[in-house]
């Protein structure tokens, strides 16, 4: 069901300092930061040949990701995003195994203009999944 791996999200505390060493000390291409208000994140996308890393950070006062960096004062992986066909299919495949799908489990429309969903990280080795239709 799941294909190629769209990103790598690392939660970070300081934007500009996060893109500053993607760029200036490992030598990648970086996007200027991209406000999601939808998600409670701002993000910059560090563009690789094979794949993406999204550089997030908390936006307004109801971040999913502000208890994530609560925990990790310094940063560190957040989730990772598989790509697949079709969402929905995903998504009640999923539930009837018994995953927990996150929010409404409704798509929303992710950073890349597609539909998104995530999963929630206890029924997925610890890791949060984020599933994107491409
Ligand atoms: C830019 C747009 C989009 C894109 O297109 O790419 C994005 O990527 S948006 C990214 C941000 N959005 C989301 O993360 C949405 C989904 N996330 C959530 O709903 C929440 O973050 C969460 C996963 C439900 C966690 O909520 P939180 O309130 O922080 O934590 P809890 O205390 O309820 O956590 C329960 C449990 O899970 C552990 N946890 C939390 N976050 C992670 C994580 N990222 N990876 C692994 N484990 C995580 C947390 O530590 C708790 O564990 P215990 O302490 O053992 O109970
Ligand atoms: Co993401």
């Amino acid at each position: 069901m799941i294909g190629r791996l769209n990103h790598v999200a690392i939660a970070v505390p300081d934007l500009e300092a996060a893109a500053a060493t993607y760029r200036d000390t490992l030598g990648a291409r970086v996007s200027a930061p991209q406000a999601e208000p939808d998600h409670g994140v701002t993000v910059v996308f560090v563009e690789l040949p094979n794949t993406k890393i999204e550089l997030l950070h908390p936006l307004g006062d109801n971040s999913p990701i502000a208890g994530f960096l609560a925990k990790s004062p310094a940063g560190g992986i957040h989730h990772i995003c598989y790509e697949v066909e079709d969402i929905l299919a995903a998504r009640d495949r999923l539930q009837a195994q018994g995953a927990r799908v996150l929010g409404d489990g409704e798509p929303k429309i992710g950073a890349h203009g597609k539909p998104v969903l995530f999963l929630h990280p206890k029924d997925f080795c610890g890791s949060l999944i984020e599933l994107e239709q491409v």
